[in-house]
């Protein structure tokens, strides 16, 4: 949450940006990640537009929900 040009966006894609790097990139996971990696130049293609707070402003909400399954091996 945050006012326009408050960060929200670009602190997203730093965290998802993150969690691509320590995913071991393997089969499925490899294609998701580069499926909402990829889309976040199309959906601010169309879907963003330059206010007098926010030259990249997004106009339009996104939800995203990413589930993790941890696999924890005790020795
Ligand atoms: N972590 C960051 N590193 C560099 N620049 C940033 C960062 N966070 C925000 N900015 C700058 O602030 C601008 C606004 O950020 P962002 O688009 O993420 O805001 P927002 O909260 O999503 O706004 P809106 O609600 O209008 O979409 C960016 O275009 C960028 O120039």
């Amino acid at each position: 949450m945050g006012e326009s040009g408050a960060g929200k966006t670009e602190a997203s894609k730093k965290v998802l940006q993150y969690i691509a790097e320590v995913t071991d990139h393997k089969g499925e996971v490899e294609k998701v990640k580069d499926k909402l990696l990829f889309s976040n130049p199309v959906l601010e293609a169309f879907g963003n537009a330059k206010t007098n707070r926010n030259d990249n402003s997004s106009r339009f909400g996104k939800y995203m929900d990413i589930q993790f399954n941890f696999e924890v091996t005790f020795k």
